[in-house]
């Protein structure tokens, strides 16, 4: 699999269109500085924190998906990543474990309000629009997370050694995973066929752009908690 994978059919059309909004996602300053092993400790602890409460309401969205497609082997595959995230999150507290997060931390924190926006506006599109849009509103974060990663790990500024975060980019490169994103890619080009994708352009990329947005906004909060006062604020309030 290939960066080119990501320019093809709709969804090539819909990311191109997302413009500068696509840009500022996949290369947000968290990311660079996750790919350089500069990202503050509280950042990535932060971003750890709500991904795992972001995953189960995307776990959710997946459900919500399911229940609008037609034929069996559609089901099965928004199945397969609907398993993917719910055997995922049990992985993610372990990871959060090394981090100095325990389960307790992470299921007990309040949701920050750009996991509420974001998870929320997928799940509303899911509940007021058919399976169509309830994908063009899931393909940022699905298809936009492959390509962070396979830049990162094809990008030979990427530091790999002695950089804390390397598992990270390692998993999003990893290769069932990337099948997991194909599988994904192919489903939102059969319903798009299916349900005339092409005439509703204006609309998916309305909702694929403001996915995006909040995927930009999502890794801001990481970046926030990172940030020296912000730190000492939350410290102060403990
Ligand atoms: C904010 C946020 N956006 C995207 C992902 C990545 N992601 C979440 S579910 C899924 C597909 C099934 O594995 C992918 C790629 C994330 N973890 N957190």
């Amino acid at each position: 699999m290939s960066l080119s994978m990501f320019n093809d059919c709709l969804y090539g059309r819909l990311r191109q269109q997302a413009g500068q909004h696509w840009h500022d996602y996949v290369s947000h300053t968290f990311v660079q500085q996750l790919a350089a092993g500069t990202l503050p400790h509280a950042a990535f602890q932060r971003y750890l924190t709500q991904d795992y409460l972001f995953l189960l309401h995307f776990a959710r969205a997946y459900a919500l998906l399911v229940s609008k497609l037609h034929t069996l082997p559609e089901m099965r595959a928004a199945t397969t990543s609907l398993n993917a995230i719910v055997s995922e999150l049990p992985l993610h507290l372990t990871y959060c474990a090394q981090w100095g997060l325990s389960e307790s931390d992470i299921v007990n924190d309040a949701e920050a309000p750009e996991t509420l926006n974001y998870t929320r506006y997928v799940l509303d599109i899911g509940h007021s629009g058919d399976a169509l849009d309830l994908l063009a509103a899931l393909m940022p974060c699905v298809a936009g997370y492959a390509e962070i990663g396979l830049g990162l790990l094809n990008n030979p500024a990427t530091v790999m050694r002695n950089n804390p975060y390397a598992a990270w980019i390692q998993n999003y490169g990893d290769e069932s995973y990337l099948a997991g994103v194909q599988a994904s890619l192919t489903l939102f080009e059969n319903i798009a066929r299916q349900r005339g994708g092409e005439s509703r352009f204006d609309a998916l990329a309305n909702i694929f752009t403001t996915a995006t947005r909040l995927e930009s906004a999502f890794w801001q909060m990481g970046l926030n908690a990172g940030n020296t006062s912000n730190a000492l604020i939350s410290a102060c309030s403990r």
